[in-house]
This record gives structure tokens, sequence and C-alpha cells, in this order.
């Protein structure tokens, strides 16, 4: 039984009120674009056994004997070209996310819900989230993982990361996890919605790519939903628009390690596509929910380079939906069942 934390500030009738508490989280970004920093939230992203399943010790040895000792100062570099005088890129659109969903439900009267955010992992760290709800006296919490496409390695590590906070208070609240949303139809309209600017305003390019992030093809294999997820989203964003299938590609990126991911690789892909002659294509990465270091260095700069240097012409990233009143209006959406 782990230790509980005890709360002797005020009193208990004081502390209880009718409030619902919303915890939006997304995965987080390490503190600064420099080595130190990247070390300490690798340790802690690759020590989460939802991301790597390799048995503890021998993963022990190979994170702390190889990988940070140099992955840290190659990602700072790739994160130090993305980063704003905001910071990280994707904590900043999820507080601006926050904030408005914050603004959309005192608009819609919601005014018993109050909103905060929380990273899996770095900071503000799922802790904080939770423990500025229950300063707020707040003993109902949804918490809402900013992932549309459920996977264990994400939404079922938020998961555990709340509970591995809970476990050590006296007075858990009661608790709603959204666990997905690629269905919800505002969700996938907004995706659509920005599909169709894009052709608007460049015509529809010879390929348009859906590209996720991977996982180890393991997962699929021992029936984690999020390959089946992303196919359907591509689907039902390509319905709506009525596109023809043979203009579409649903494609992985983000590779790490040695083993197989999901295939076919977004990089690998686009290699290919421009070697046999597609010249235009457009790319966009509904598995981000705000833009990050894996839509602008990897989708933006790298995997640009690749089509460009294969022998494409045009490359268009269509960025994340990030804090488009369509997607705030879908977030809301999803949000709405859980604030009864
Ligand atoms: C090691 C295995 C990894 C798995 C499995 C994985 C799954 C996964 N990740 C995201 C979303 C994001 N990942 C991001 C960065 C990132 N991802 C991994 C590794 C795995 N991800 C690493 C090591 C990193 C850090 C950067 C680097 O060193 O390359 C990010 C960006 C964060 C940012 O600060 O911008 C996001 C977002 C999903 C959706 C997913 C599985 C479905
Ligand atoms: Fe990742
Ligand atoms: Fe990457």
């Amino acid at each position: 039984m782990p230790k509980l934390s005890a709360i002797t500030d005020n009193p208990h009738e004081n502390r209880f009120n009718e409030k619902i508490g919303v915890l939006v989280t997304n995965l987080g970004s390490p503190d600064a674009p420099n080595a130190p920093a990247l070390r300490n939230y690798l340790r802690e992203f690759l020590s989460d056994p939802r991301i790597v399943e390799l048995p503890r010790a021998l993963w022990w040895l190979i994170l702390h004997g190889v990988i940070l000792r140099v992955r840290p100062s190659r990602s700072a570099k790739a994160y130090a070209s993305i980063w704003t005088e905001q910071g990280s890129p994707l904590v900043q659109i999820t507080q601006d996310q926050c904030s408005k969903l914050s603004a959309l439900l005192k608009e819609q009267n919601y005014d018993n819900v109050e909103v905060v955010m929380a990273m899996r992992y770095g900071n503000p760290s799922i802790k904080s989230g939770l423990e500025a709800l229950r300063a707020k006296g707040i003993t109902n919490i949804v918490v809402f993982p900013l992932y549309p496409q459920y996977s264990s390695a994400t939404t079922g590590s938020t998961f555990d990361a709340i509970a591995n906070v809970l476990k050590t208070w006296r007075w858990v609240p009661s608790l709603s996890f959204i666990n997905g949303y690629h269905k919800q139809p505002s969700y996938v309209t907004a995706l659509a919605n920005s599909v169709q600017e894009h052709i608007d305003k460049h015509g529809l390019p010879e390929k348009l790519l859906f590209s996720y992030h991977g996982t180890p093809k393991r997962f699929l294999d021992n029936g984690d939903p999020y390959h089946c997820f992303c196919h359907q989203t591509t689907r039902l964003v390509c319905e709506q628009l009525k596109l023809d299938k043979d203009k579409v590609m649903t494609t992985f990126q983000s590779r790490f390690g040695r083993e197989e991911w999901l295939q076919p690789y977004t990089d690998v892909t686009l290699k290919e596509l421009a070697s046999k002659g597609v010249k235009e294509v457009a790319i966009l990465s509904p598995a981000f929910s705000a833009d990050c270091l894996e839509t602008l260095e990897e989708l933006e700069e790298e995997n640009r380079d690749y089509f460009m240097e294969a022998g494409g012409e045009t490359y268009h990233y269509i960025p994340a939906l990030n804090d488009r009143d369509d997607h705030l209006q879908a977030l809301f959406d999803v949000l709405k069942p859980y604030l009864r």
C-alpha cells in the first residue's frame, strides 16, 4: 500500500464542491531543447513499460548504457529546430486548446467545469494537474487525453499515470476516462475541413498521405487497436470528402529501435513515390492533436527532404488541428456526455 498523502490545510466542508475538473493531457516535451533536459525527459519516457515492453533489467542496461548516452544530444538538436519563444510547440498549443475549451464551456453555460492541462511525461506533470484540481476541492474528474486513436503506448499509459497518483490519495475522486474519439463525427469533420481547405488553396495533390505515429508491429499482433483506428480515421475522412481511394495512402512514421514497426513507413513511401514519378504530395498526421516534434521536424523538414531528394517537386504538410475552432468544437462534443 503506498503512503497516502495528507491534506491538513482546510476543513472538509470548504473543500467539497459540485465542480467537475477536466484534466486535458498530452504526451509532453522536455523542459528545454538541450541535452540535460532531454536526458531527464527521455529517461522518464523510455522507462515507461507501455512504451518499451522489453524485460526491465535488459532494457535498463540498454537505456542507461547506450540510449541515454547518445540520443539526448541528437534529440536536443531536433527540438532546438522547432522551439519557440513560448517553449515547446506541443505544450504551448495544448495550453491554447485548454484556454479555448474553457472559454467554450463558459459560453455554453458550463460554469461548474474547470479545465487543467497536464503532460504524461515532463511538465506540468499529471501529479501536479491532479493536485491542482484537488486543491480546488474538486472530487469529480474527467481525464481527457488528446489522442484521437487509442493505443496502449499513449492512452493506456496515461491511465497508468493517473492511477499511480490516485493510489496515494486518501479521498479518491469520481473518475471518468476518455479513451479515444477517432470516430467522433465532428473530429472527422474538422480533419476533412483541414484537407478541403488545402485542396481549395493548392488543388488536389497527386497523392494524399495520412501519416500516423507508428508503434511496434508487435502491439498490433497482441491486440492493440491503434492500427485499425488509424485506418478507420483515414476511411472516414475520405468518405466525407468523397476522395478516390487511389489518391490516398495510410502510412506510419517515427520508428524507434530495430524491430519491425507498423508499415508502410512514411519515409520509405515518400522515397518510393518520388522514384515512381509522383511529383506532388500533401501529408497530414491525424494522430497528433497538436503540432510537435514529430510533425514540425520529422514531417515538415526531414521527410520533405527525402521526397525532394528522390525527385519530388511539391510537398505540403497540412498542419495538425491545433486550436482551430472546428477542432475545439469536436473536443467539446467528445467531452459533453461526461459533464452531466
Ligand atoms: C520508443 C517507442 C515509442 C513509441 C511506442 C511511441 C508511440 C507514440 N508516440 C506518440 C506521440 C508522440 N511521440 C513523440 C516523441 C517521441 N516518441 C518516441 C518514442 C515512441 N513513441 C520518442 C523517443 C520521442 C521523443 C523524441 C525523440 O527523441 O525522437 C511526440 C512529440 C513530443 C514533443 O515534445 O513534441 C509525440 C506527440 C504516439 C501518438 C504514439 C503511439 C500511438
Ligand atoms: Fe512517440
Ligand atoms: Fe521522430
